[in-house]
């Protein structure tokens, strides 16, 4: 009797162990590895991933039978099945949890699943499923063997396909086309038929002529002929009309095609290495450390174009949104079609629509964000993570994947390059590169050999004293005035990392809190509220003081909105764009802000830590950071390696063409190295200065880092589960692992729920893994008292 593995999504029981499986001779030959299977499972159904298939003659015990296949196809294939137990136990998480990361955000939820018949012959023999629709919703549990095969056998051939949907009707995602019902011969014949003033009738026979392919509508339009004669010659019987499925395409803007640059030497000595590299089919990791404006990205479209000559595939991730609208365009101006982009702000439609044009071969190229690091791209020749330091390529809720790692994994087993790419590289990667486990690159100059601009750093401890205005300095005021007459542009940088604009009673001094959490409310003047940046917990902005009543409530601290304020106060006829996440909420509001300031229809762009990398605009020649040093005051080790980060990056934005930039910062620790150092954007410096600071403390990348997180909405039971825990550690670790805490965490009660964290830095342990496994094994049991312990293997937030 055949019997499929089968890893159920419980959350509640969560297990490693795969469930057996009967499965009926009604769905023999259609369940296949890496399909999502609908089972029995207690009372309920559920879904699961059929990891194996066995042919157990030898079972006796009575097997539930699968339900029904949840896909048509399998979803996960071989590489990605392997990748998900790697990550499983890599990231001390479920597999069914990796599972569900891996396969597109689309599938996972509640999505519906819809069949669209692009070919209007099948419609006819398989009337029994269709029933002359051109789109059904799939529901597994009403289709029998023989309807399941010919509709996997279909979607096989291209003649249907899939497509998910929150909505009822996926109608969007068809378009009518009209395909020839007679012979070229007989289109001929009608048309010398034709009266002489028939002229869109003739254009139209023209069109059908010319081959079997179904004709858009849309492109019949092109040809200036309407809807009316299409619909004139359906009841003539020259045509028909079908519907035929339409691939959402998620970019916006049209491009022009672009040609390789020649490219600088330094650039040139890194092309070549690499493309070495992919030529040989060597599993080795490089890091690009180019500085800012150092031409990387042509780099990237270089060694991909080789990869694509190979006849292999390529992978480009980048950091969150931000950088996609450019980067996006430049490498799409190389590819053209041949580029598949996933990232977050798509729909879930797009996203599946385009996983489904990497995953039959049709895209060639990747670039996306995080999670495009689990697509099933084919025979990678490279895969490139540009701005590797960057923390959004952490996954900060389960599974805690760092996506360099996945990167690294995938390049192992498709024996491939892997190029780390940045102006800042994260100490770890920088670190391994001094040892030779990584070869390093460097490109040293900017391209046309421009300077890296000059910095000017102002001590806002003087400014204070100096007037009331003072959010921008003197310097930065005189500055910002000389640029607008010259027609330069200026971007404006506001760091809001950990820093919100709060309200304060300047009779009593209360703030408002927030009820659920432990933290001030922040102030959005917009919508004169009060919101919880941790919970979404909201109430009006008050009249009156809580606590004694005065009206004297002032805001605090300074948000973006508040600046662009200031800033068009000061220069009422400069145009000032702002970007943050209030003005990004809407799709495409990003693009349309790049945009708008790359075509100089603005001025100014004042902006938080969004605009401080990856972009390119020629004519900035001004970058200004109002305040430098609110992330260095937190008690994070690394802080000073994201001060240092954040401003060279920003600092980068400045006269990147033929324009020397300038640069200004303002910060109440002028003397910080971070800042010191930023000024000159001596990474080198920094990294050496920040080494011996690590070793010091035995942080990384001397040491490695786990964090456990325990959470309950009892304080008590948190701090008891926590001490338990410690006790379990110092058992089982060796004297060396150094065990920190535990300690409530610097925001400790989000959400109703208090937290506590332990960390342990260790060199070597070998038992700690089998630990951490047996802790999450508790975890699962520990759970249904209310203890909620998160495992997170190499943390990137230590607060
Ligand atoms: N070989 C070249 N010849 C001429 N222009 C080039 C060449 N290489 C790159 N450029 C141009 O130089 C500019 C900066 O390049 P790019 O944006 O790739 O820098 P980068 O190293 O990625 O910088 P950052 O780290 O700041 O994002 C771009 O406008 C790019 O088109
Ligand atoms: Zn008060
Ligand atoms: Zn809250």
């Amino acid at each position: 009797m055949p019997i499929a593995q089968v890893i159920v999504d419980v959350p509640t029981s969560q297990t490693n162990t795969p469930y057996s499986y009967g499965i009926s001779d009604q769905l023999l030959d259609i369940i296949q590895v890496g399909m999502r299977v609908l089972v029995p499972f207690g009372r309920r159904q559920v879904v699961g991933f059929v990891v194996k298939l066995t042919d157990n003659q030898t079972f006796s015990g009575k097997l539930k039978n699968i339900i029904a296949p949840v896909d048509l196809q399998p979803v996960l294939n071989k590489e990605l099945l392997q990748l998900a137990r790697w990550m499983a136990a890599d990231t001390y998480s479920f597999l069914i949890s990796c599972l569900q990361t891996i396969i597109p955000g689309g599938m996972r939820t509640k999505a519906k699943k819809f069949l669209t018949v692009t070919d209007e012959a099948v419609l006819g023999d398989n009337a029994d499923i269709f029933q002359g629709h051109a789109q059904i919703e799939y529901v597994a549990k009403e289709l029998d063997k023989s309807q399941l095969k010919r509709i996997s056998s279909l979607i096989q051939q291209g003649l249907v396909s899939e497509h998910y949907s929150l909505s009822n009707h996926a109608h969007q995602l068809t378009q009518t086309a009209i395909k020839a019902a007679k012979s070229e011969v007989e289109l001929t014949k009608i048309q010398d038929e034709l009266p002489n003033n028939a002229k869109a009738q003739w254009r139209l026979l023209e069109l059908l002529k010319q081959g079997t392919e179904p004709i858009l509508q849309t492109e019949a339009a092109n040809h200036k002929i309407t809807g009316s004669t299409i619909k004139l010659a359906e009841q003539k019987g020259w045509l028909t009309k079908i519907q035929v499925a339409k691939n959402r395409n998620p970019f916006t803007s049209a491009v022009t095609k672009s040609q390789p640059l020649t490219l600088n030497p330094e650039q040139a000595n890194a092309v070549q290495t690499i493309n070495a590299s992919i030529d040989r089919g060597a599993n080795q990791t490089f890091l690009l450390e180019g500085v800012t404006g150092s031409g990387k990205t042509e780099v990237y479209l270089q060694i991909i174009a080789n990869a694509l000559q190979q006849g292999k595939t390529a992978m480009l991730l980048v950091p969150e949104i931000t950088l996609t609208p450019q980067i996006v365009g430049r490498i799409r101006s190389r590819f053209g079609e041949q580029v598949a982009m996933m990232h977050s702000s798509m729909s879930v439609g797009e996203r599946f629509d385009e996983w489904r044009r990497i995953e039959s071969g049709a895209a060639k190229v990747v670039v996306g964000v995080r999670s495009a690091v689990f697509v099933p791209l084919d025979n990678i020749g490279v895969i490139i993570m540009d701005e590797e330091h960057d923390s959004s390529y952490k996954q900060e809720e389960n599974p805690r994947y760092q996506t360099r790692d996945v990167a690294k994994w995938r390049g192992a087993y498709h024996k491939c390059p892997v190029v780390l790419g940045s102006a800042t590289p994260s100490l770890e990667t920088r670190a391994r590169a001094g040892k030779g486990v990584y070869q390093r690159l460097v490109l040293a100059h900017r391209i046309n050999d421009q300077a890296l601009p000059e910095v000017e750093i102002v001590d806002m401890k003087q400014e204070i004293a100096g007037g009331p205005d003072s959010d921008l300095s003197a310097s930065l005021l005189t500055a910002i005035e000389m640029k607008l007459k010259r027609h330069e542009q200026i971007i404006l940088m506001l760091n809001r990392r950990g820093y919100s604009s709060f309200v304060l009673c300047r009779n009593c001094g209360f703030v408002p809190k927030c009820p659920n959490c432990d933290i001030s409310l922040t102030y959005h003047k917009d919508l004169g509220q009060l919101k919880c940046h941790y919970c979404g917990f909201t109430r009006p902005m008050p009249r009156k003081c809580d606590q004694c009543g005065s009206t004297k409530l002032r805001q605090l601290g300074m948000g973006s909105q508040k600046l662009e304020e200031t800033v068009n106060r000061l220069f009422p006829t400069a145009r000032v764009l702002r970007m943050d996440v209030d003005t990004t909420r809407k799709k495409g509001a990003h693009e349309r802000i790049i945009k708008q300031f790359s075509e100089q229809q603005a001025d100014i762009l004042v902006g938080t830590q969004m605009i401080a990398k990856g972009l390119d605009f020629p004519n900035v020649t001004l970058v200004g950071v109002l305040n430098a040093d609110t992330g260095l005051e937190f008690p994070d080790f690394r802080s000073s390696e994201r001060t240092f980060e954040l401003l060279t990056q920003v600092a980068g934005r400045a006269g990147r063409a033929d324009k020397a930039g300038q640069v200004i910062i303002q910060t109440f620790n002028p003397d910080h190295y971070a800042i010191l150092l930023a000024q000159t954007q001596n990474y080198e410096e920094f990294y050496r200065t920040e080494m011996k600071v690590r070793h010091a403390g035995k942080y990384p990348p001397y040491y490695f880092t786990v964090k456990i997180t325990l959470s309950a909405e009892n304080e008590k039971q948190v701090v008891a589960q926590s001490f338990a825990v410690l006790n379990q550690l110092q058992q089982r670790l060796s004297p060396n692992a150094v065990i920190l805490g535990p300690t409530p965490k610097v925001i400790k009660r989000i959400n109703r729920r208090y937290y506590y964290q332990i960390i342990i830095k260790y060199r070597q342990e070998p038992t700690l893994s089998t630990t951490l496994t047996e802790l999450l094994n508790q975890a699962q049991q520990k759970s249904k008292s209310g203890i909620q312990i998160g495992i997170d293997n190499e943390p990137m937030d230590f607060m």
